[in-house]
C-alpha cells in the first residue's frame, strides 16, 4: 500500500509515527509537493491507496480558517481532480483548511468526475481528538493513553465540539471545567497560530494526527475489524450533509457512523450542537457553491 502525502509534511508524518510511506515511484516528496505539471502528479498518484492532502496556505494571527478559502479551495479542487483521474478508489484525507468547506468541495469534484464514493472521503479532525485527550488527561491527572474523547461537528471554532460527557474512562467534570476545556479545545489551533506569530499553524501536532489517521486507514484496509476514529464525513447523524463523528473504518472506507455518541447528550452539549449547525451549514454550502461554479478539468 502506498500512502501519498502531498506536501513536505511527509517528513514530519513519517518521522513522528514511522508510517511507511512508499514514495519509491516519485523521486522525492518535494516533487509531489511542488509539482508543476499534471503528468508528474498523475505518475505519483497511480496505484495509491491513501491520498493525504495537506497542501495549501496556513493561517496567520487574526485570520479565521475560512479566510484561507480563496486560496485553498482551488488547490484542493485541482488535487482532487487528479485523484479522481488517477486513483479514484483511494481513501482521500483532506487536511487543508477550511476543512468544513474543502471536504464538500472534494465531494462535488468527485461527483462531477463520476467517481464519488462518500465512504472514502474524510476531513481530518484527528487533531481535535488528540487535543481533547491531552487537555483532559492533564486536567484529571490521567494517563494520556487511557483517555478517549469523541469530538464531533466540524473543524473550526464552535463547530469543534468535544463530547466530554462521553469521555472514556468515565470522568466527572464541574460545569466550569466543561466550559473551560471545550473553549480551549475549540481555540487550540488559534492558540498555536498566535504563538507562532506569523510562522504558520500547528505543523508537528498535525503531522502526528495525520500519521495516526493514515495508520488507522491502513489497518482498516488490511482487514482489521476494530478501527474507530473521528472524522468529518458525509453523514446522516444530523440534518447536515457533512458532520464529524466517530466512525468505524473498514476495507471500503466508512463502515458505520457511530450515531450513538449523539444520544444522551448533556444540556450543554445539546445547546452546542444546535449552536454550531448554522456556521457549519454555511461553510458546507460555500464549498458546494464554489465547486459547482467551476467545471472540473477534463482528464
Ligand atoms: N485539519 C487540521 O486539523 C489542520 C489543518 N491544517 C491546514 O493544513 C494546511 C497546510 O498547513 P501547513 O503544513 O502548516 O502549511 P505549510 O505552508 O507548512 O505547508 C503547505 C504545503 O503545501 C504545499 N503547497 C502549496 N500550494 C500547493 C499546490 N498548489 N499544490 C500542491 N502543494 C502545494 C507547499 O509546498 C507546502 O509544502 C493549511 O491549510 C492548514 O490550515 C493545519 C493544521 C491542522
Ligand atoms: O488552526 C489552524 O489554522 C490549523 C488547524 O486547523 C488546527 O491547528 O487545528
Amino acid at each position: 500500500m502506498s500512502p501519498l502525502v502531498s506536501s513536505l509534511n511527509l517528513y514530519d508524518i513519517a518521522n513522528v509515527k514511522g508510517v511507511a510511506a512508499d514514495l519509491s515511484h516519485c523521486n522525492t516528496p518535494a516533487q509531489v509537493s511542488d509539482f508543476t505539471g499534471a503528468s508528474e502528479l498523475a505518475d505519483c498518484l497511480k496505484g495509491v491507496n491513501v491520498v493525504v492532502i495537506p497542501a495549501g496556505v496556513p493561517r496567520k494571527p487574526g485570520m479565521t480558517r475560512d479566510d484561507l478559502f480563496n486560496i485553498n479551495a482551488s488547490i484542493v479542487k485541482t488535487l482532487v481532480e487528479a485523484v479522481a483521474d488517477n486513483c479514484p478508489e483511494a481513501f482521500i484525507h483532506v487536511i487543508s483548511n477550511p476543512v468544513n468547506s474543502t471536504v464538500p468541495i472534494a465531494a462535488e469534484v468527485l461527483k462531477q468526475k463520476g467517481v464519488y464514493d462518500p465512504k472514502k472521503l474524510f476531513g481530518v479532525t484527528t487533531l481535535d481528538v488528540v487535543r481533547a485527550n491531552t487537555f483532559v488527561a492533564q486536567k484529571k491527572n490521567l494517563r494520556l493513553i487511557d483517555v478517549d474523547v469523541p469530538v464531533i461537528g466540524g473543524h473550526a471554532g464552535i463547530t469543534i465540539l468535544p463530547l466530554l460527557s462521553k469521555t472514556k474512562p468515565s470522568v466527572s467534570f464541574t460545569d466550569e471545567e466543561i466550559h473551560e476545556l471545550t473553549v480551549r479545545i475549540q481555540n487550540a489551533g488559534t492558540e498555536v497560530v498566535e504563538a507562532k506569530a506569523g510562522a504558520g499553524s500547528a505543523t508537528l501536532s498535525m503531522a502526528y494526527a495525520a500519521a495516526r489517521f493514515v495508520e488507522s486507514s491502513l489497518r482498516a484496509l488490511d482487514g482489521d475489524g476494530d478501527v474507530y476514529e473521528c472524522a468529518y464525513v458525509q453523514s446522516d447523524v444530523t440534518d447536515l450533509p457533512f458532520f464529524a463523528s466517530r466512525i468505524k473504518l473498514g476495507k471500503k472506507g466508512v463502515e458505520a457512523l457511530i450515531s450513538s455518541d449523539l444520544q444522551g447528550l448533556t444540556e450543554y452539549e445539546l445547546k452546542a450542537v444546535e449552536a454550531l449547525k448554522g456556521e457549519l451549514k454555511s461553510s458546507i454550502e460555500k464549498g458546494i457553491g464554489f465547486a459547482q461554479k467551476q467545471p472540473v478539468a477534463a482528464a
